[in-house]
Parts: C-alpha cells; structure tokens; sequence
C-alpha cells in the first residue's frame, strides 16, 4: 500500500461516460483500482426499486432520484502499470462526471460493509456480525509486499507500531526462485499439494519422534523453518516444489501471525484484522495465520479475515474524497435481478456474500442510491 490517489472526474466537454468515481491504490507488487459504474439509467425513479425497499423496511418517496451502479475492484501487477493505463483509458475512467455530486455519499456511507469480516478456523469460514460499538481498539495487519501491522483506536486514529520486510513479496520472490513458477497463484495452487515436513524440522525430528513435553512442544510442531535442507545431502532438484511452496508459505504466514499476535499483546488488542493480497481468500495461508495466532495467545486473539482484502487501501481512498454537496443520501437495496445486494439499515452500505469475482481478485458490487 504506497501511493494512494484519487482521481476525481472533472466536468469536460467530451463525451460523459458512466464512470463517476476512481481510486488507485499502487504498492510495491499490485495496483489495486476501485471505481464506481453508474448503469446508464440510474438516474431515474425505479418502481421496483422502491416496492423492495419497502419490503425491507425502507421508507420510498417518489420524487427522490436513484442513482444505481457497481463498484469495481481490479487490479494489475505494478511492473505492468502501462496495461493499468491502458485499462483506465480504454474504459474511460479518467473521464465522465458526477464525482462531487456522490462523494460524501461513498465517504460517509460505505464505511461499513456486511459480511466483510470473517473468522477461519478449522477450514470453516464464518462471518462475523460486528457491533461498530464495540469494533476498537484492533490491530490491522496488512500483507503486502511487506507488512504493516497498524493500531487502530477510532475512526481516522490509528498508528502503524510495527511491520516486517518478510511479507508477500518475500513469499512470492523467494517462490519464484526456488520453484520457476510464473505467477503467483501458480505457486500458491502448488503449496496445496505440497507436504512441508519434508523440508521442515520437525520438534520430533530432534527429539526422536516424540513430543518435547516439559517444554509443551508437540512432535509436529516445526523447529526449524526449512531445516531439513541442510541435513540432507540433497540440492535444489531433488525437492518438489509443491514442498517448497507449502513450507515456505507456513514459514511466512507463520511468522506473521506470530508478529501480529506478539504487538496485540503489546498493547492488548483482542481482535487482529489480516489483510492485503497475500492472502487471496486461501485456505492454508488462513489456517496457518490463525492456528498461529489462537497458539500464541492461548485462544485469547482473534485472527479475521477480510472479503476485499486487498483493497482496503484504494477502498481507503475512493472515501476519502473532498466533502462535497448531497449531504442526506441515503443508500437502498438492490434489485433482485442483480447477482449481488447491497442493502440499507439505518444509513450505511450492506453487501452480500455474493460478489460476482472473476477468481482472479476482481470483483464487482451492485449497489442502488437514492437522494433524499
Ligand atoms: N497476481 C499477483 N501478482 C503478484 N502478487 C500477488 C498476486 N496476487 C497476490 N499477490 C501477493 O500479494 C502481494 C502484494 O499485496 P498487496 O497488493 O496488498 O501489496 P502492495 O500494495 O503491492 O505492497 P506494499 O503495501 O508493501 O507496497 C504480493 O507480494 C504477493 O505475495
Ligand atoms: C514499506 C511499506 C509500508 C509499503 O507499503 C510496506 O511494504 C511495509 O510495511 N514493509 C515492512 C517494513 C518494516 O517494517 O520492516
């Protein structure tokens, strides 16, 4: 998460495209773009939109305009920023209008999104309801190229108090090295196979296959991170890379949430929110990071997850536009005919589950607004 920037649509004389709203988010490995597409026909009073709304409770007004669209998540490898270019000219992004008409409507109103947040604990994930009460203090870890571990006491009060250069860069460098995988998610596919115990000392296999129990340590428990390669007589071809991806993900993921767990301790944090794109919703990064962290802390942390993991930092942005005008919108559901809601209780955005995800990271969100 390095350079954060917003690009705000300017009224031109050219032709409008639907795009009102652009954030970037460009880090060490990822461009991360998050931005708002109006339908072409939002701007209207949508009966059916109204008749669902009342259906959920909310209160319709026919004289209240609509503005209907989906937020976009994408993103581009940073070393390939001219296709990010190319991506935001083809589409127009950096055209279009309606910018300062909606913008303290996605500053004020998208700060919470239902089913975000989820624990991941025995390949069983499950959404957490979180009370906006009772949601600080809490650690914010993100995985990026590197790690940033940030204390968060209040809306806008927050302070970075620790990060480690062994992050997802280190995981998908040293990777690339050791295996000749050509892209990430190759490389992660293959830690699925993968057996870490073959590169890994084990506690059992200094104590002779036994646990060393005055110490509390189980004989599965990993003594030495990648150990075994210097006992055998063996080199680099002899290991399977599905081995190597699989112990140097545990290794990474591992010490993290050992790092994350040791700083909530630190200034006694319950709760430790994991994101950045390292993780990619996948399983075994999950479990090794909460088995990590519900082991050092005795069950007394929480490891959660977030759905947009990767985009906090340009979903950061795309909020924090200037204030503008339309101070009372207020954001309703979605029609059903959407793949995915976004509903409204009281005044905040709720998405559903549903994403419509490319399974490359992009992902779309339907969402329905209507002025007050
Ligand atoms: N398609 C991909 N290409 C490259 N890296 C990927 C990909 N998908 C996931 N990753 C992982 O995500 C990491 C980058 O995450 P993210 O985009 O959150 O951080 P960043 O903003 O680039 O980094 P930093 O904040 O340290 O500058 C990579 O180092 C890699 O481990
Ligand atoms: C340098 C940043 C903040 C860039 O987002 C990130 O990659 C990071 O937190 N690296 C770890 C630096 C350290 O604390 O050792």
């Amino acid at each position: 998460m390095d350079h954060l920037a917003h690009v705000s649509n300017q009224p031109n004389t050219q032709p409008q495209s639907q795009i009102s709203h652009l954030a970037l988010d460009i880090g060490g490995s990822l461009i991360k773009l998050v931005y708002f597409c109006r339908y072409d026909d939002s701007c209207r009073d949508d009966d059916e939109l109204r008749s669902q709304n009342e259906s959920l409770g909310s209160k319709s007004d026919n004289s209240r305009p609509v503005l209907g669209g989906k937020l976009h998540f994408a993103k581009f490898e940073t070393s390939k920023i001219n296709d990010c270019l190319e991506f935001i000219h083809s589409m127009k992004l950096h055209l279009g209008g309606g910018a300062y008409k909606f913008a303290d409507l996605f500053k004020e109103k998208l700060s919470v999104i239902h089913q975000e947040a989820f624990t991941y604990l025995d390949g069983q994930k499950e959404f957490a309801q979180i009370d906006p009460n009772d949601l600080y203090p809490y650690l914010l870890v993100n995985i990026g190229s590197g790690v940033s571990m940030i204390k968060v006491d209040g809306d806008g009060k927050f302070e970075r108090v620790s990060g480690t250069s062994l992050g997802g860069g280190t995981f998908w460098g040293l990777g690339r090295l050791l295996t000749k995988c050509k892209n990430f998610d190759e490389l992660l596919e293959l830690s699925h196979q993968g057996n870490n115990r073959v590169i890994d000392m084990l506690v059992g296999d200094i104590y002779g296959g036994t646990d060393y129990a005055k110490i509390g340590l189980s004989a599965t428990t990993i003594a030495s991170s990648f150990g075994k390669a210097i006992s055998d007589n063996k080199e680099l071809v002899d290991y399977k890379p599905e081995d190597i991806s699989r112990s140097l993900l545990r290794m990474i993921s591992n010490n993290i949430g050992q790092i994350s767990y040791l700083n909530a301790l630190r200034f006694g944090l319950k709760r430790i929110f994991f994101a950045g794109f390292f993780i990619r919703g996948h399983a075994y990064t999950m479990d090794t990071i909460s088995v990590a962290v519900n082991f050092w802390s005795k069950g007394e942390a929480e490891a959660m997850f977030l759905r947009h993991e990767g985009f906090l930092g340009a979903l950061g942005a795309f909020m924090s536009y200037e204030k503008q005008c339309l101070d009372g919108l207020t954001v309703n559901k979605i029609p059903q005919r959407f793949p995915i809601s976004v509903s409204s209780a009281g005044n905040k955005i709720y998405c559903s589950m549903n994403g419509k995800s490319n399974g490359n990271g992009n992902e779309s969100i339907e969402c329905t607004v209507y002025g007050t």
